[in-house]
């Protein structure tokens, strides 16, 4: 009998410091990332970024555990999605930058007698840098090994109710409806480089509208924090990236408590364990916060769970 496959699809991260390297090579030859066009070019500017980046980023990811946490948890909500749909559906997964590569899933799927590939970016907004980039390189990989099921594909889904049910629950994990007035709320988006936007790039538009629907939200249910902010982390490179900074948003707030929610993240990785939990922290702290809190991203919660049998459905 012909099968369906449901693909999900992110960035990846290095699943041991040897990997660093590969990541970062892989994330800077890529032209959705690096938009010159001379793929050559690309090459040295990629070389050179790597040359100069791994041993820093090796540093970072020595102090989470030597490796990227996101391939573990991105393993978690594919067993639970797979045990949703018994073995109708197959459900696997596909890495941008680090193992498993698309190849390799393609490779898997091809054995099967699959008709209909369901293609889900696990990025709740769309942007150039990252959902485009893994759908295109799914195609080309797919095309390359001769594969001829159909293709379906999502963009964004950051209006999906049940994503943003996910969302809720790992705030109010968190923090409870008492406490909120004695805190500010930050939803800390990736950054992005201002030219970027400027060539199209829908992402800011999308995360601008994805904290309008959470901040109703959480109107909704009583959660009334002292203010809502917007802010974006990860700068690299000396290039203008959107603002505010969450350094400059810190700096900013006059609260003693302050809870940061990773809004363009669905799977924990290195930018929330490292970056928010240690690196912001530290920065808090000398600030002057006397609460420094960070969510949980949905990883394999249910809601989140049921988003993507929702989006499946959807999709057919
Ligand atoms: C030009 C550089 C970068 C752009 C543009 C960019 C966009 C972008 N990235 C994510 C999500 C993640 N990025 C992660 C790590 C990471 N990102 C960049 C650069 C750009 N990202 C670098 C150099 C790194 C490595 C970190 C380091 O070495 O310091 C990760 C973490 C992966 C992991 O290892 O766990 C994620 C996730 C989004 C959503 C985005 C655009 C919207
Ligand atoms: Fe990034
Ligand atoms: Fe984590």
């Amino acid at each position: 009998m012909k099968k369906e496959a449901i693909v999900l699809l992110n960035m990846g991260g290095p699943n041991n410091l040897e990997e660093v390297e590969v990541f970062l090579t892989n994330m800077f030859n890529d032209k959705n990332i690096i938009t010159v066009k001379s793929s050559l070019l690309r090459a040295f500017i990629a070389k050179m970024i790597t040359f100069t980046r791994t041993e820093k980023s090796q540093e970072i990811y020595r102090q989470i555990g030597s490796k990227s946490p996101i391939v573990g948890h991105t393993k978690e909500l594919v067993e639970k999605l797979q045990s949703r749909f018994g073995e109708d559906v197959v459900v696997d997964f596909a890495m941008r930058y680090t193992p498993p590569f698309a190849s390799e899933v393609i490779e898997r799927l091809n054995r099967e007698d699959i008709e209909k590939i369901y293609l889900i970016p696990l990025y709740p907004q769309f942007s150039t840098t990252t959902t485009k980039s893994s759908l295109e390189d799914f195609e080309e990989q797919y095309h390359l090994k001769g594969g001829d099921a159909i293709l379906v594909e999502i963009k964004h889904f950051f209006q999906n109710q049940n994503y943003n049910r996910a969302v809720l629950q790992r705030i109010t994990e968190r923090i409870s409806a008492d406490e909120c007035p004695n805190f500010d709320l930050i939803f800390s988006a990736h950054g992005l480089p201002v030219k970027v936007i400027e060539r199209g790039d829908v992402y800011e538009r999308h995360v601008n509208k994805h904290v309008a629907i959470l901040t109703n939200m959480l109107k909704e249910a009583g959660m009334n924090f002292n203010a809502i902010h917007l802010a974006y982390q990860s700068k690299v490179g000396p290039m203008e990236w959107l603002k505010p900074s969450l350094e400059d948003k810190l700096k900013e707030i006059k609260s003693n408590g302050v809870l940061i929610f990773p809004i363009a993240f669905t799977i924990d990785n290195s930018e929330t364990d490292f970056e928010l939990e240690i690196e912001y922290r530290e920065v808090a702290e000398e600030l002057g916060f006397k609460d420094y809190r960070v969510c949980e991203c949905p990883n394999d919660s249910d809601f989140f769970v049921d988003t993507l049998v929702e989006l499946y459905e959807k999709m057919r």
